[in-house]
């Protein structure tokens, strides 16, 4: 972990362009004085050696723990990170290795592998969990339905040809047929014109279909490209997409069976693919109610149905994933960057984590370098404030993927450290007052504002179910948010939010003990020092109170 001590020492020595100097509050500010005679403060008892014993009373994820105690709280990462896991690096060993760069969340894709490669990643990252201390949570990422090539007589790609003729049938055949290619999907060529356009993979190729015969198409390249395993196909007719996703079910019986298994595995989060409008959430989450989990459903926005019913989609989901891999299919590739901007300005609004997806460092799956046209789209996303970023094929196949997850935390770090900036001048996109839980929403808006304007070194929260944690979350404040919660399914599904770190912890009723006891123990771990001045936010209901009346945040001087 040395590395990361290092990487926080060149972040904050290096290379300042002075117009992004920025002065972060240290923590001998004078204002840190006045705070006893300017609020009504909370000073912290010395402390307890019978509650140094029970240190394991307090569940901290080892890599923050070792991120705080060497770079303190300014340096602590906020950005997410998303790990496709794959046979790179699906060891014990190599998933130990990313959980250490950085992996918040391991991610699952269910159109690859066997059901007994998957539950033994799940069971890997587990045991890490418990015997190693890490706070990794599993999510899994259904096939969904979707047309593609089946088969084009190759393992590898196949190239076509400038003027080359080849049919597209869903017939199945043994052996090869050149210049066949074949879809996985019956209707695929319903509702198709003579004239229309086949492109492959978003662009890697494009056909005009000169004959339509029966379940097959006749087509001529007019793009010459490559044509990879399982690539994807969309039509199109006078510069706009022929939507055919409407037709595809968005679950099909693979998909409840793996649905099935990620429940029974414990599994945090499901991704559903190719979600098409807010009732095929819903109806998953209704599904897993009825089963009484607690497993959270994020909706991939992939399609151009999807985005658009946004709105509702992002309203009953628990969180979205900009999926720009299909969505580059489906749109104009050079509207995806301002889709995924509004994408995130809508999450943020509605209090959505939302994660950005796919090609992110697309060449470290071959190269130990990002090129840089690569770093800049990370740093885009970071200056967006997404919640997570995610690897796919740099983590799953790559021979670099502890190279790509550290680009990743280095690019995320230095455009957080501007990103303070601009909230301290105010640059930051305002979310408005969208949210049914007004008070809650102004509790959390007010506190991250004062804890930014005042400088306070950390933003404590005591949570049940993590509302308040991410309301705070959802103001990108400066300072890291720790989230204490005795709910371990609370705190899994925390580690997708911007800036929480989720601790496991035994809530009591009486506030003051929670504050005094959690902050005696992160003394006692060395990661709070005297004099360090700290905002409290809860949600928890002490017993004797109405709700609205425990909502409510203060400022406490650690002594
Ligand atoms: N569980 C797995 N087993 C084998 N290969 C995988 C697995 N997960 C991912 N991969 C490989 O990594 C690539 C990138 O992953 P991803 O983007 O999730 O899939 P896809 O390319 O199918 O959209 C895949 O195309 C596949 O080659
Ligand atoms: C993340 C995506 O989905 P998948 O990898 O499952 O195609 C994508 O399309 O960008
Ligand atoms: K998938
Ligand atoms: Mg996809």
């Amino acid at each position: 972990m040395a590395s990361m001590a290092a990487e926080f020492a060149l972040l904050s020595s290096g290379l300042n362009f002075k117009k992004r100097v920025f002065n972060l509050p240290t923590t001998s500010s004078p204002l840190k004085l006045s705070f006893k005679q300017k609020f009504n403060c909370i000073t912290t008892k010395a402390l307890l050696q019978e509650e140094l014993k029970k240190e394991e009373d307090l569940k901290f994820d080892v890599v923050k723990e070792i991120e705080l105690r060497e770079n303190g709280f300014m340096g602590m990462r906020k950005t997410k990170l998303v790990c496709t896991v794959g046979p790179a690096c699906c060891s014990y060993e190599e998933l130990e290795k990313l959980a250490l760069g950085g992996m918040n969340v391991a991610r699952l894709n269910m159109c690859h592998n066997t059901i007994h490669w998957h539950q033994d990643v799940i069971r890997k990252i587990k045991k890490l969990n418990l015997e190693k201390g890490f706070c990794v949570s599993v999510m899994i990422d259904t096939e969904g339905s979707q047309i593609n090539v089946l088969d084009h007589g190759s393992p590898s790609s196949v190239k076509a040809e400038e003027g080359s003729i080849w049919f597209f049938t869903t017939e199945k055949f043994d052996g090869c047929r050149p210049f066949t290619v074949q879809a996985n999907y019956e209707g695929f060529n319903e509702g198709i014109r003579e004239g229309d356009e086949l492109v492959v993979d978003g662009g890697m190729a494009t056909f005009e279909v000169i004959e339509r015969i029966g379940n097959d198409l006749r087509c001529k390249c007019t793009d010459p490209g490559l044509l990879l395993p399982r690539a994807k196909f969309s039509f199109w007719r006078d510069g706009k997409l022929v939507e055919k996703h409407h037709e595809l079910p968005t679950f099909s019986d693979k998909d409840w069976s793996d649905i099935e298994f990620g429940i029974t595995e414990g599994v945090d989060f499901i991704a559903l693919s190719f979600v098409k409008d807010a009732a095929v959430v819903k109806h998953l989450k209704d599904h897993l109610l009825t089963k009484n989990r607690f497993v959270k459903v994020l909706a991939k926005i992939e399609s151009l149905e999807s985005l658009k019913n946004l709105e509702e989609i992002v309203e009953v989901s628990d969180g979205i994933m900009v999926a720009r891999g299909d969505l580059g299919v489906e749109i104009p590739l050079e509207q995806v960057p301002a889709v995924q901007e509004e994408i995130i300005d809508l999450c943020r609004k509605l209090n959505k984590p939302v994660i950005i997806a796919s090609q992110l460092l697309e060449s470290m799956i071959e190269y130990p370098t990002p090129t840089r046209a690569e770093v800049a789209d990370v740093s885009e996303a970071v200056r967006q404030r997404a919640d997570a970023l995610m690897l796919s094929g740099e983590s799953a196949m790559g021979s670099y993927g502890q190279k790509a997850i550290s680009v990743l935390r280095m690019t995320s770090a230095r455009m957080e450290l501007w990103g303070r900036e601009e909230n301290q001048q105010s640059f930051l996109p305002q979310i408005g007052e969208s949210l049914p839980d007004q008070v809650a929403e102004q509790i959390c808006s007010c506190a991250c504002q004062m804890a930014n304007k005042l400088g306070v070194d950390a933003i404590l929260v005591y949570t049940t179910h993590g509302q308040m944690a991410s309301l705070l979350s959802r103001n990108r404040p400066n300072t890291p948010i720790f989230a204490f919660t005795n709910k371990s399914n609370t705190r899994m599904a925390l580690t997708l939010e911007w800036g929480v770190v989720p601790i496991a912890f035994d809530l009591s009723d009486d506030m003051d003990a929670n504050v005094s006891k959690t902050t005696r123990l992160m003394k006692a771990k060395g990661m709070m020092r005297q004099g360090d001045v700290i905002l409290v936010v809860s949600d928890v209901i002490p017993k004797s109170v109405t709700p609205s009346l425990y909502q409510s945040f203060q400022v406490v001087v650690i002594e």
